[in-house]
């Protein structure tokens, strides 16, 4: 495991060896003044009416309509890790020396519908399931078959021992220990030597986003944030003040005059759908035009077409009770103003199977790209395709994707990938196929597993482009040249983790090998954590936070920045309020305006009132 300073150290060897600084420039950067910028801003058509647009084309975009959750978050109750489901009531006796063997009744992977399992099954015999993260609990129905125990109370399988802690059998009588080859290998049986609590590692349906919680309000920016909360809810199209793309041309100046990167981004996972249509981005048609074309593009004739689909607004209860439940189409956002918008005949699109989720971490990671001015035609999602007879988590397809985007064979011109993203597989559950794929394809790995939380389980690595495809570097641009490796982040699956790895690791190396020189990995400030006793108190509730800090010894989490520094009437200092939840858990985000970072060798198992942190922006 490295530390953040070590992993650090990998990136920029990689980037001094195969994306150094640039000598020359072809072009200087073009700068805008800030009166040139508002003359732009004046001069640019302004929106007349509301324009319903796809998800991502909203960001920058000023909302003219409140958005409230349509399903819940998490969906249904899910494990939090790769481990073993069991009845944590039949653990209370496990100690060393009174060892408890369960047999291991069968796998369910994330995106498997839940096993039904009846009560008198149950009782007979100590058993478990082996559960990967994001994978639903079995479900339990009684002797008239109805399902009885209702998520979330410590019914039975409610609650996940991660697999590290497990010893696990492969024969009956085999006495191995679990942790080196579990993950490969279902047991057929294992042995805890500890109780387990009740619920434990069990992400319950709903503790994060209710039904009909508000998360866009009228007159909001859309923001990134808002991008990777709203795609989790499978939302489609936003109506927003349409300006033309005007946003993303004044985002695209910034990108002048430095290297240009070509970005994939890659989901893995079979549990995760993907909702084409709010990935769509318009505002690129108008950033191709070019900052010199300012008034060209303010055409929205075409986006008045995007259907008004309705949805099925599912209760905040018993979805975890029924997760066959046929879930929503993706969502069009329920909008006060949405009579403006014709609807027309919704069209065949995905919708959610049994445990399954909206991809949110592809969005988001395209939302902050977007967002951090890299050029829209320069990002890609990189669709792994399915094959016959695959579930959606096959390693071959996987390193076909990956391997294409080396060679980039689908027209000379195309240059392969600079950096690739992928989102989950990289963990140690037996569907966590990224880092051996990389290694099966030549890639060499930098680091994997990283102490900080959350995002620890991260993979960099780099992969040779396809040597054939060297010459066609020298063409063009001269800064391309340099590159014959691409640059692989492996990150993690929960949301929050791929987003904080996004902001501390991806995106500082993507400036370095863009040529900018400014480090956003220095913190904009060092601030005490504010709210008193009941901070304390909340904090010490909260998973995220209270970790022992070895051996995570850097800790993100979503904050809000007082405005006064001043100690209250009460005492109360203010600073920085912490929003720490856990790492699937992501609407703490919307009311963000900063990270905090409890940083490397501080070695206290807790979080107190007026400790220091350190302040990040969430931009760079
Ligand atoms: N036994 C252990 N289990 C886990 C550990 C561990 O150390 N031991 N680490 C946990 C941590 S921390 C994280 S983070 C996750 C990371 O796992 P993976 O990177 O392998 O990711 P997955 O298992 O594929 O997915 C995790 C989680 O994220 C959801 N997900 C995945 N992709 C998306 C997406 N595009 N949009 C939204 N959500 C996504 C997925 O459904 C899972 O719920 O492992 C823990 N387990
Ligand atoms: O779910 Mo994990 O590292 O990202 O906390």
């Amino acid at each position: 495991m490295s530390s953040f300073t070590q992993a650090m150290r990998v990136i920029d060897d990689f980037i001094h060896e195969y994306y150094p600084v640039l000598t020359q420039r072809p072009f200087s950067p073009k700068s805008t003044s800030h009166s040139e910028a508002l003359i732009h801003v004046k001069e640019s058509p302004l929106p007349t009416e509301p324009a319903r647009v796809p998800l991502l084309s909203s960001l920058g975009q000023k909302s003219c309509s409140n958005v409230r959750a349509q399903i819940q978050m998490p969906l249904f109750d899910n494990s939090a890790m790769d481990g073993y489901a069991l009845c944590s009531s039949q653990t209370i006796s496990a100690s060393l020396a009174n060892p408890l063997t369960f047999r291991v009744l069968g796998i369910i992977a994330a995106g498997d519908p839940p096993p039904m399992v009846s009560v008198s099954q149950e009782q007979s015999e100590l058993t478990c399931w082996a559960i990967m993260t994001g994978a639903p609990f079995p479900l339990t129905l009684d002797t008239k078959g109805d399902l009885s125990i209702v998520s979330g109370s410590a019914g039975l399988y409610d609650a996940c021992v991660k697999l590290e802690l497990v010893t696990a059998h492969h024969q009956p009588n085999d006495s191995s220990t679990a942790t080196s080859n579990c993950s490969t290998k279902v047991p057929t049986h294992i042995t805890i030597t500890a109780p387990v609590d009740s619920n434990a590692n069990r992400r319950l349906a709903g503790e994060d986003i209710k039904v009909g919680d508000q998360l866009l309000n009228a007159g909001d920016i859309v923001r990134k944030e808002h991008v990777m909360v709203l795609a989790s809810m499978g939302v489609q199209d936003v109506e927003v003040e349409w300006d033309g793309g005007m946003w993303a041309r004044q985002r695209q100046v910034l990108g002048d005059g430095y290297r240009r990167l070509r970005i994939g981004i890659i989901n893995t996972g079979k549990e995760v759908v993907l909702n084409a249509k709010s990935e769509e981005v318009l505002a690129p048609i108008a950033a191709e035009a070019g900052t010199d074309n300012l008034a060209t593009t303010n055409d929205i004739s075409s986006i008045k077409e995007y259907p008004l689909s309705t949805f099925h607004s599912t209760s905040s209860q018993g979805l975890s009770n029924n997760p066959v439940d046929p879930l929503t189409p993706p969502i069009s956002c329920a909008a006060s103003r949405s009579t403006s918008v014709a609807e027309t005949t919704r069209q065949p699109r995905p919708y959610l199977g049994a445990s399954q989720i909206w991809n949110s971490n592809g969005p988001y990671i395209h939302a902050a790209l977007l967002t951090w001015g890299f050029h829209p035609s320069d990002i890609e999602v990189l669709s792994v395709p399915i094959a016959e007879g695959q579930d959606g988590d096959d390693p071959e397809a996987f390193q076909a994707t990956v391997s294409n985007a080396l060679s980039c064979n689908k027209g000379a011109d195309e240059q392969p990938f600079d950096v690739l993203i992928s989102t989950g597989g990289v963990s140690t559950g037996v569907h966590d196929y990224v880092p051996s794929s990389i290694l099966a394809l030549g890639g060499e790995i930098g680091f994997h597993k990283l102490k900080m939380r959350p995002g620890g389980p991260m993979m960099f690595a780099h992969l040779a482009h396809d040597p054939s495809r060297r010459n066609t570097e020298v063409k063009g641009d001269a800064m391309m040249t340099k590159a014959t490796r691409a640059a692989y982040f492996g990150l993690p699956g929960n949301p929050l983790a791929a987003a904080v790895c996004l902001r501390f690791i991806v995106a500082p190396a993507l400036q370095k090998m863009r040529g900018i020189v400014q480090d956003s990995r220095i913190p904009c400030a060092k601030i005490q954590i504010s709210g008193g006793g009941r901070q304390e108190e909340r904090l010490q509730q909260d998973r995220a936070v209270v970790q022992k800090k070895p051996p995570y010894t850097r800790m993100y989490v979503p904050a809000r920045l007082h405005t006064s520094l001043t100690t209250g009437i009460d005492g109360e200092r203010s600073g920085v309020e912490a929003l720490a939840r856990g790492s699937n858990m992501t609407r703490a985000l919307l009311n963000a305006d900063s990270w905090v970072c409890f940083a490397e060798g501080e070695g206290r198992e807790k979080v107190y009132e007026g400790d220091e942190v350190e302040v990040y922006g969430l931009d760079l």
